[in-house]
């Protein structure tokens, strides 16, 4: 350091003691005074961790000056040290306790703060606390399944049947049309009611379709988990036993199936997929013969010993995926993105167009022509995001930021009753709820806000 940077650091330091005492002093004095105050140290901490002035970060940190307080436009500290790369303050605001997870009101984090502006060694540094994807991926609802799927073990009915017994598989319970038995999880999220075989005894002696989910670690010896369907007349048996339990509805979309703690949505996706499909696909499509449950209830197997679906390659006896793209379509210009209103969507809802893939088409050409039926748009480039299963009863969303060539609308009006082209000041007040006219955006849990929140972040600085 030199001299004249060291007796500034100390005059900053001074000032800094100077206001803090003005502040212990002034908490009894007027609240309109203290509020001045403590947005003049705010102030004072944007423009230090801005310039990288760690000495005065830490003492103001060490003062009355919220770590975490925002400007108007919801920039934090760290967020103006990653604007400008400040990497030693960035450490010091970390390991201060900052949130590196917190969004500015265009919905970016500090991480993509310096991403953006490419600063590499700060992007690297709140990479690494970040509590987002090691990958570098978003992470969609329905698709944290911690369970090892184990699928070679499916075939193995012995120990199948061995592991259906045991004192620690788990078991996660479905009434007869398939509503899932749920109980209260963390804060107002819910989980799986967890039982096991002794408690279900008397239903699994009456064979009902089972599925293997898969073990809680890559382990044969770890505890199994399976998916259980009741017959008629079952569901008080479980209530018995978990008497905060509860079968939720799930048509209408219950709200609850959509607030399950991370995980067990995961597992939940996994359960009833494929629940739905032994339900739907009692009789072999090739031939109508009746089907036996087989592997773990991931397979069914067609009675009649002739039949064309045991020979060869054949995709009828499998649990069925159907890929559905759902694109985030964005301007030629890349300062607008396309958004639309199915009507059975809540009134002033808007998300991204969407589309099943039909056979022998590309993720490319499903985007391309989905876009076109429903609004007219045509679409150049596709650009993979993330994915996302939606198990209702087994779709699988591929999402994709689509560029469009051209702008001019044109509705289907048989699938959507409104298309638009939003700004990126508009998406950030529908994303912060302050939509003038009152529009809004599906929940976090919808992969359609997560496209939507990447495009802004991405764009929030052009
Ligand atoms: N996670 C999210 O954020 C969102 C998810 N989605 C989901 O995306 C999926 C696709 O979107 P959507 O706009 O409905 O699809 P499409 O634009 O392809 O149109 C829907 C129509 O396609 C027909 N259809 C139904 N199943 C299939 C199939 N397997 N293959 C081909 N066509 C089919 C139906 O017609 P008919 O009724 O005549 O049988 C349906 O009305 C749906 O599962 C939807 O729930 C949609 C928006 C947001
Ligand atoms: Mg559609
Ligand atoms: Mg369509
Ligand atoms: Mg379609
Ligand atoms: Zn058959």
């Amino acid at each position: 350091m030199t001299p004249q940077t060291h007796f500034l650091a100390r005059l900053f330091a001074h000032r800094t003691k100077l206001l803090q005492s003005v502040l212990r002093m002034s908490s009894t004095a007027s609240p309109e005074k203290s509020d001045n105050l403590t947005q003049q140290f705010s102030d004072r901490l944007f423009d230090c961790a801005a310039t990288g002035k760690v000495d005065e970060v830490k003492s103001l940190l060490g003062g009355a000056v919220s770590k975490d307080s925002k400007n108007e436009r919801g920039w934090t500290a760290l967020m103006f040290a990653a604007r400008n790369g400040q990497l030693p303050v960035i450490e010091v605001l970390v390991e201060k306790g900052c949130d590196v997870n917190i969004m500015n009101a265009s919905g970016q984090t500090a991480l993509d703060i310096a991403s953006f502006w490419n600063h590499t060694d700060s992007a690297a540094f709140l990479q690494k606390h970040s509590t987002h994807s090691p990958f570098d991926q978003a992470i969609n609802y329905y698709s944290q399944n911690p369970l090892y799927r184990a699928s070679e073990l499916r075939k193995n009915a012995e120990w199948l049947e061995a592991a259906v017994q045991k004192e620690n598989t788990k078991f996660v319970v479905f009434a007869s049309d398939l509503r899932p038995f749920f109980i209260k999880g963390e804060g107002n999220r819910f989980r799986l009611a967890v039982m096991n075989h002794t408690q279900l005894s008397s239903c699994l002696a009456k064979k009902p379709d089972v599925v293997f989910l898969g073990l809680e670690a890559w382990d044969p010896h770890s505890s199994a988990w399976f998916a259980l369907k009741l017959h008629d007349g079952e569901e008080d048996l479980c209530k018995e036993h978990n008497p905060n339990g509860y079968f939720a509805e799930l048509f209408p979309r219950s709200r609850d199936v959509m607030m399950l703690e991370d995980t067990h949505a995961g597992i939940f996706a996994e359960a009833h997929s494929v629940l739905q499909w032994l339900d739907r696909y009692r009789f072999c499509p090739t031939c109508g013969t009746s089907t036996q449950i087989a592997e773990g209830g991931y397979k069914r197997v067609c009675d009649d010993k002739e039949c064309r679906s045991l020979k060869g390659v054949h995709n009828t006896c499998y649990p069925r995926v159907d890929p559905s793209l759902i694109m985030l379509v964005v301007s030629p210009d890349n300062k607008r993105c396309l958004l639309g209103r199915q009507t059975r969507f809540p009134p002033k809802m808007y998300s991204c167009l969407a589309g099943f893939m039909e056979p022998g088409e590309c993720i490319e050409d499903t985007c391309r022509r989905e876009v076109q039926e429903e609004s007219g748009v045509k679409v150049g480039r596709v650009e993979y995001h993330s994915s996302q299963p939606w198990p209702f009863p087994a779709t699988l969303m591929l999402g994709c930021i689509a560029h469009a060539r051209t702008e001019e609308i044109q509705i289907d009006p048989e699938e959507l009753e409104d298309v638009r082209w939003f700004s990126r000041a508009e998406i950030a007040q529908m994303l912060a709820a302050r939509h003038p006219d009152g529009l809004f955006l599906p929940p976090p849990t919808a992969i359609a806000r997560q496209l939507v929140m990447s495009w802004v972040t991405r764009t929030a600085n052009l």
